[in-house]
């Protein structure tokens, strides 16, 4: 295995222009190596194994493989790439439609949360590629509009690199649970329609200085298998307030509950998602977490995120899986599929319940 060295990763100001405040409340996460987990080190699995029961979440180490440095290196250019898409007019990004919740769950399409008085976005917007117009076979013909063709190349490569990593780290769940071989990885291949995306995420810098009152992302659990979050400045919070699923991803927490997970260079921050709580009857964590305005000296600078996730298949039920470390039982009430589960809760976050209810929708 090629040495790899710090040099390779960007830690100039052209990626993280100041350093994170001091004296913040952070989030002591563990981190765990790649190139550990990928040879099969027993200490390093139980590791990743604990904290996907605990928190969810964790740093992974990418500076010591090389499927770890070309990933960052690949996120590196989607920051470069975003700097320049973003930048494209709001007319022309609004023409990139999302999918109606009923077949994309925010997997394809812009999406801001708030404009200024010019119409420009002043708190958070995004970008999704949808991994199943490249790799499912399913909309051979499909093109991405005008402003984010040019990446198209680097959009799949860091899917198809993306969706080895989530996985390694399927594969090392399943040895964990000691289930059968096959029971994550199998609904989560890189062909199947599932809503897999590359997300990017622009959050402007408040043009007073002023950190936003609102969190730009509010509180929620994603809506995933695996997460893989690139970035670049501080935000990221995760709460130790009582985790419990049932609760609605929106009530409130204490503020004080609130804990920073600062980015490092050459780690990738991972998270699990709704879909390994529910198929493990609640044993795996989904953390819940939100977006803030950056800290301290931070917070003048625009921040970007890259966001990768694996979902289970479209078509696969969520049942519990049969391992003698998991309750028995159901977790969901109803026998769902990914897809009907994930409109469910699309609909819930986007708030179109209701009107798709009474018919307005
Ligand atoms: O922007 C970030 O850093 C996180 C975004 C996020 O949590 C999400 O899109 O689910
Ligand atoms: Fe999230």
């Amino acid at each position: 295995m090629a040495t790899v060295t710090m040099t390779e990763i960007d830690t100039s100001s052209k990626f993280f222009p100041e350093p994170f405040p001091e004296g913040l409340p952070v989030i002591d996460l563990a981190r765990i190596s790649l190139a550990k987990l990928l040879d099969g080190d027993d200490k390093e699995s139980s590791t990743l194994f604990e904290v996907c029961k605990d928190k969810g979440f964790c740093y992974l180490d990418l500076r010591t493989h090389e499927k770890g440095v070309r990933l960052t290196k690949q996120a590196e250019q989607m920051h470069q790439a975003a700097k320049k898409f973003f930048g494209a007019p709001i007319e022309e990004k609004r023409k990139f439609n999302t999918r109606p919740p009923e077949t994309g769950l925010l997997d394809r399409g812009y999406r801001e949360t708030g404009c200024d008085a010019e119409g420009n976005p002043n708190k958070m917007e995004m970008v999704n590629i949808a991994q199943s117009d490249f790799f499912s076979g399913e909309e051979p013909d499909y093109q991405l509009p005008p402003f984010l063709a040019p990446y198209e190349d680097l959009f799949k490569s860091i899917m198809r690199d993306a969706n080895e990593i989530h996985n390694v780290i399927l594969t090392i769940l399943e040895k964990q649970l000691q289930i059968q071989p096959g029971t994550f990885t199998s609904i989560h291949k890189l062909t199947q329609n599932s809503g897999d995306f590359v997300r990017v995420l622009n959050y402007p810098a408040p043009k007073d200085g002023i950190p936003l009152k609102d969190p730009p992302t509010p509180p929620h659990r994603d809506a995933v298998s695996v997460a893989l979050l690139f970035t670049w400045q501080g935000g990221l919070q995760i709460t130790n307030a009582p985790n419990e699923y049932k609760r609605l991803d929106t009530e409130l927490d204490p503020e004080e509950s609130w804990f920073y997970v600062p980015p490092i260079p050459g780690h990738v921050i991972m998270n699990l998602g709704d879909a390994m709580h529910i198929m493990t009857n609640g044993l795996l964590n989904s953390g819940k977490h939100r977006v803030v305005t950056p800290p301290g000296p931070q917070g003048r600078y625009q921040r970007l995120s890259v966001l990768l996730v694996a979902r289970p298949w479209a078509d696969a039920k969520l049942r519990t899986v049969d391992s003698p470390l998991v309750r028995p039982g159901q977790y969901l009430d109803q026998d769902l599929t990914a897809r009907e589960w994930g409109r469910e809760k699309v609909l819930r976050i986007i708030g179109l319940a209701d009107k798709a209810k009474s018919g307005k929708n």
